[in-house]
């Protein structure tokens, strides 16, 4: 999948390509070099004064302190090596991916805010950081709460996002709070949305370094702005990025490590004289605007405004409270009328001119924001490969052979997609719902659709909350014609409001309300005739597994499972046989692999163009994820679970694509009785309108407990998307647009899992999942006991596994119950306390000895820090 914003110049195809000119590895430079004088003074150990812990890193960087060269190092081999130096501090692929690409921008430029970064503690993961979420979103706006992740992660989705709402909307305003990482160079977001087609604009506040003109003390960061703007060559925008201080923080860090003084006029001491020696400055000093004047002072003043107060980062006492903001704004030319073409010529136009423009008999060439950095990349592109220090090379180096092996997700260098839906590069049928929108009803967010349906019945009193049409039959016009509803279980104006709305939020041409999620299934397989063949997973709801296994072999339908994980396997068996109904799911259910939806529907499809594909889409609700829009014809949600979401209706819902399906569907509703009761319906109806709510509270609380979960001893594995080491993370991410309140975990012990959910006191004992209370069960004997236990251990579905659905509450609260639970257990059987290993299977001690080394490797980074 090719991100929005991947096309970068110096993609891993293009630096692969250049790096093909100069043989692979490193040979030692002679001479002086920009790169060399820029790098070399980070190798010096000093102890400054506690700052950021990034920058104190920076300052620690390991190396010798002796006279070191440069390196000259192949361009693509560079990236593999920082790649993998990434992927050891824990990133996701794509998370990596993107950081690279941030990071590689500055390097290949020159810029100090280059792979430095990875070798300083620049990229430390925050430990208490939850996947960051889009807080509030309309078509031109959205505020995105970083969660604590890195910061280059979260700005790259934030600069997504502007783009796409500024090509659907013509303005895209999207701020972020609550990262404390850099963001690199801020000119890379400028560049990338800018070869979108649109003007950017981006302003990143960050913590007290700079002081107001005419002040003492230091209260802006170094605050940048960048712009860019697109070009008739659309691969080379012009983009400005600059400082509003007079002097970069890290130049300073840089002048203090080496000894060196700083320029006249541009920092002062902690009495505000202007001082030379960069101690000074860190030693309750401040650097100085950029003018040392009200002007820079005053766009200083903007960027802690607009990237701070306007985006919910912290205001007041910003190093200690560690939310920086970002914001960026994105212009499509054509508001103002222009076409793409005429505004990229004026833009050429005026840049020429400045080209142009006479130069003092003193100066030389009239140069444009960014045009020095473009040629040092231009060389360095053109060359295929790039002078590194040599201590950086090797920290570098060091690291990344600590990787883990790679697998196919792993090698990419170039970011994909993150969660959002774009235009510029991305299938249009990415399942995630989508947050770029036009205007008008079709244009509205997930909120706002979920409170706001088209009322189908046009209830002649508009009341607020739909009728209840508690009502069996309906009177007709005369004993010969009739009127839109005769008898409930034909349709009820309860259900079709239902029905409609459901058929809105998948983005299908019709939906229907079942008694069940299972008579909603049944439903569909009501349109396989015998001798026909159902394909399915093998990681499945138990209830569906009996309906394929035990209910439809009588009627003389083949049923045949296949690893849906294991692409290979599902295209081999979608190819062996003529496969008429493909039922998914995604995250399957109990052992949440992730089912990579897009690629088997397209599978299915080239080998079938009539197989029908049903995604039983209960885990991630239409909130998270659309099967429709990836590539299935029809999606089941369960209304028992997150839809009416309080444990109080049994119901099933299904939308379906084309009226031939839709049709036939109907007719079996009809037929056999199975639809959903008014009042099931009319609780649907109320529980859907804070589902995204509920949903997004469950799941940030999911991932809290899959995070204690990983690190207890007692447990030995956990099945959660939202894990960087779930094995498709990067799929979820791509497709969904949330992890979920569902996740599970093996103890490798029953009695262990017995324990726990036995002794917890607020997750209840109970099948089924997406309520507001905590639920926790084993489902080998509760949702998956029909399965046959020899076809479970078959499927690898254990005794031992305990499934978890997060409600709403308070996730200390939760998380606190698991633990004394946990800890009481371990210390009834082994005698032992949590933290201390007590006699385990192979697989749980290796599990162990992993997480162990992980600690091992925090601890040295920390103490690296603090040296
Ligand atoms: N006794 C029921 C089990 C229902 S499980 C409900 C739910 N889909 C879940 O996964 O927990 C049965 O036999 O079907």
């Amino acid at each position: 999948m090719t991100s929005l914003l991947s096309s970068s110049s110096f993609s891993s195809a293009s630096a692969s390509a250049s790096a093909r000119r100069v043989a692979r590895g490193v040979s030692p430079l002679r001479g002086s070099s920009s790169a060399r004088s820029r790098s070399s003074s980070s190798r010096s150990r000093s102890a400054a004064r506690p700052l950021l812990p990034s920058l104190q890193a920076i300052m620690n960087s390991s190396g010798s302190g002796s006279s070191s060269s440069d390196v000259l190092v192949d361009m693509q081999e560079l990236r593999d090596t920082a790649l993998d130096a990434i992927r050891t501090i824990g990133y996701s692929a794509n998370d990596a991916a993107v950081l690279l690409d941030v990071m590689m921008y500055a390097q290949m430029r020159g810029n100090n805010q280059g792979i430095i970064k990875i070798t300083t503690n620049g990229l430390a993961r925050n430990e208490d950081a939850t996947p960051m979420r889009v807080e509030h979103d309309t078509a031109t706006c959205a505020r995105i709460n970083g969660n604590r992740e890195v910061g280059m992660a979260v700005l790259y989705r934030a600069t997504e996002m502007a783009v796409q709402k500024a090509k659907s909307a013509g303005v895209g305003i999207v701020g972020t709070h609550n990262t404390s990482t850099s963001t690199g160079a801020l000119g890379y977001y400028c560049r990338q949305a800018a070869k979108q087609g649109v003007i950017c604009l981006a302003f990143a506040q960050s913590p007290e370094f700079v002081a107001p003109y005419g002040s003492k003390e230091a209260l802006f960061g170094t605050n940048p702005i960048a712009a860019g703007f697109p070009t008739s060559d659309t691969s080379s925008p012009l983009v400005m990025d600059l400082a509003t201080s007079a002097y970069a923080l890290f130049g300073l860090l840089e002048a203090k490590t080496a000894g060196r003084k700083i320029p006249e006029g541009v920092a002062q001491d902690a009495a505000g004289r202007v001082t030379t020696d960069p101690s000074e400055v860190l030693d309750g000093g401040a650097i100085r605007v950029f003018d040392g004047g009200h002007k820079g002072s005053s766009l200083a003043l903007l960027v802690e405004l607009l990237g701070g107060a306007l985006t919910n980062a912290a205001i007041e006492d910003k190093k200690a409270k560690k939310s920086w903001g970002n914001l960026v704004v994105c212009i499509d030319p054509k508001q103002l009328g222009w076409t793409a073409d005429e505004f990229q010529r004026r833009v050429d136009t005026v840049c020429r001119r400045v080209k142009k423009c006479e130069p003092l008999p003193d100066h030389g060439e009239i140069l444009l924001p960014g045009e020095r950095g473009d040629r040092v990349e231009d060389a360095n592109e053109r060359a295929g490969s790039i002078e590194v220090e040599a201590n950086l090379w090797k920290d570098l180096q060091d690291m990344a052979a600590k990787a883990p092996p790679r697998d196919s997700a792993d090698s990419a260098t170039a970011p994909s997609s993150i969660f959002a839906a774009s235009s510029g590069g991305m299938p249009e049928s990415n399942g995630a719902p989508s947050t770029s929108r036009g205007t008008g009803k079709d244009s509205w967010g997930m909120d706002t659709r979920l409170v706001h349906p088209t009322d189908p019945c046009d209830d002649p009193y508009a009341a607020v909350a739909p009728p209840l049409y508690q009502t069996a039959t309906f009177k007709q016009p005369d004993a010969v014609s009739m009127g839109p509803y005769d008898y409930t279980r034909s349709g009820n104006p309860t259900r079709a409001q239902l029905e409609h709305h459901i058929a809105e939020l998948e983005g299908g041409d019709r939906g229907f309300a079942f008694a069940s999620g299972m008579a909603a299934l049944t439903a569909v397989t009501r349109i396989v005739r015998s001798g026909e063949t159902i394909l399915a997973g093998d990681d499945i709801y138990g209830g569906t597994s009996r309906l394929l296994g035990s209910v439809l072999p009588k009627q003389d339908i083949n049923v045949v499972h296949v690893v849906m994980s294991d692409l290979d396997a599902v295209e081999s068996a979608l190819n062996k046989n003529k496969v008429k109904l493909l039922m998914l799911e995604s995250p399957t259910n109990p052992r949440m692999q992730v089912i990579d939806l897009q690629r088997i529907s397209a599978m299915a499809k080239k080998a079938n163009p009539d197989t029908v594909i049903c995604v039983d889409n209960s885990i991630m609700a239409p909130v998270y994820q659309r099967p429709l829009d990836l590539g299935a014809d029809v999606s089941m949600t369960s209304a028992t679970k997150f839809i009416a979401g309080h444990s109080d209706v049994t119901a099933g819902l299904l939308t379906t694509k084309g009226k031939e399906l839709g049709d036939e569907i109907y007719f079996h509703q009809n037929s056999e009785g199975t639809a959903a009761s008014p009042f099931d319906c009319w609780l649907s109806i109320r529980g859907i309108k804070t589902m995204k709510l509920r949903m997004d509270k469950q799941s940030d609380n999911a991932m809290k407990i899959a995070r204690f979960l990983e690190k207890h001893p007692l447990v030995s594995r956990v099945h959660y998307p939202g894990l960087e080491t779930h094995a498709n993370h990067d799929v979820q991410r791509r497709q969904a647009s949330g992890y979920g309140s569902l996740l599970s975990f093996n103890t490798h012990d029953v009695n262990a899992s017995r324990a726990i959910c036995e002794k917890s006191k607020l997750f209840k004992i109970t099948v089924s999942f997406g309520s507001v209370s905590s639920l926790i069960s084993m489902p080998c004997f509760m949702s998956h006991a029909s399965i046959p236990a020899e076809v479970r251990a078959e499927r690898g579905l254990t005794d031992d596994l305990v499934r978890i659905s997060a409600g709403i509450e308070d996730a200390e609260d939760l998380i606190a119950d698991l633990k004394e639970v946990m800890d009481e257990y371990l210390m009834e059987t082994t005698g032992k306390p949590a933290d201390v290993s007590a006699s385990r299977s192979v697989e749980e001690l290796e599990a162990r000895e992993s997480w162990l080394l992980e600690r091992i490797r925090e601890l040295e980074s920390k103490v690296k820090t603090s040296n």
